[in-house]
């Protein structure tokens, strides 16, 4: 089977890992030169608890953004303000086990002034976040529309899966959107798997997606429906268009020279299409099933 690997980024932030230990050593290393151990009844558990806490927390979010964002200004902004943030909750959590003498009291004082530095770090990385997302977005624009939801993406094709996209022409439909829906269909499909693999097949499908993506506007949608079929929602577009669009895609289809892995033997496929108007008075649920209806039987309207 074709299979997207999902490995985390820890790879790719060495550096930032031996940052982390280190933030945390000079908090240690400062501390006990600083401090001598309290008496067991001075102890506060509660203290320790929720400070304690907010270590552990802080410690969590470093790795989380560690394990899943690539390297980069936002990232490296990110575990610099956890860090600084680190920092001063490791000195506050370990001062309940300590007791400063009054020269070196001068630590306590200034532990909190690195999670102020921290938090304005942050607030900036979140500042380049919301414009690196926006970057993102656009890119994501034909897979993705208003809404995100990673459990629906199929991990073969890597568009939103058929329930996603119901979900988002019932909504078009709701602010008051008119379009065209479609559904292609790759001809033959079962015979491409028995006679190339199902890897092949995951394979192709992958780089059909692809193709639907590069043939679309911006505006528009694609998904997976199920199986060798894909949806399209493609909003204020007149029926002209909308099937010229659909139409340009079935011929990018066709024309595509698939290779195979083993050989170089170019593999050539088609498509048909079913494209139905959408308003926002249409019963989505019927131009489905008459959709699907029409691609059972064969009927080749579109392409
Ligand atoms: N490789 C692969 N094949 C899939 C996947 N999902 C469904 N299929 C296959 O897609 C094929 C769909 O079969 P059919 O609905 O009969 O479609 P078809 O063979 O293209 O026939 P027509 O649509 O009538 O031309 C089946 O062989 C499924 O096993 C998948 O995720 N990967």
């Amino acid at each position: 089977m074709f299979k997207l690997r999902n490995h985390t980024q820890f790879g790719h932030h060495k550096g930032w890992l031996v940052f982390t230990v280190a933030v945390l050593s000079l908090a240690l290393v400062l501390s006990l030169n600083a401090g001598s151990p309290k008496l067991f009844a001075e102890i506060s558990w509660l203290d320790i608890l929720g400070e304690g806490s907010i270590v552990l927390l802080t410690l969590a979010w470093i790795l989380s953004a560690l394990a899943s964002r690539p390297p980069g200004k936002v990232t490296r902004y990110i575990v610099i303000g956890l860090g600084c943030i680190l920092f001063s909750a490791s000195l506050d959590l370990l001062d309940e086990f300590l007791r400063y003498p009054p020269a070196s009291h001068w630590l306590s004082m200034i532990e909190s002034f690195p999670a102020v530095v921290g938090m304005l770090v942050m607030t900036g990385a979140l500042y380049l976040w919301h414009h690196e997302q926006r970057a993102i977005n656009i890119q994501l624009r034909r897979r993705e529309w208003d809404y995100r939801d990673h459990g629906e993406i199929d991990p073969i094709t890597q568009l939103y899966r058929g329930e996603y996209w119901q979900a988002r022409a019932a909504a078009f439909q709701e602010s008051g959107g008119n379009g065209y829906v479609a559904i292609i269909d790759i001809n033959d499909f079962s015979y491409f798997n028995e006679r190339y693999g199902q890897a092949e097949g995951d394979r192709y499908l992958h780089e059909v997606a692809q193709l639907l993506i590069m043939n679309l506007r911006q505006q528009d949608l694609a998904c997976r429906y199920a199986g060798d079929r894909f949806a399209l929602l493609l909003p204020d577009v007149c029926e002209t268009q909308a099937y010229n669009i659909v139409k340009q895609i079935c011929i990018s289809i066709e024309h595509v020279a698939f290779r195979h892995q083993a050989s170089a033997e170019a593999i050539y496929t088609s498509a048909r299409a079913e494209v139905a108007q959408l308003t926002p008075v249409s019963h989505l649920p019927n131009i489905l099933r008459g959709m699907l209806g029409k691609l059972e039987k064969g009927q080749r309207t579109a392409a």
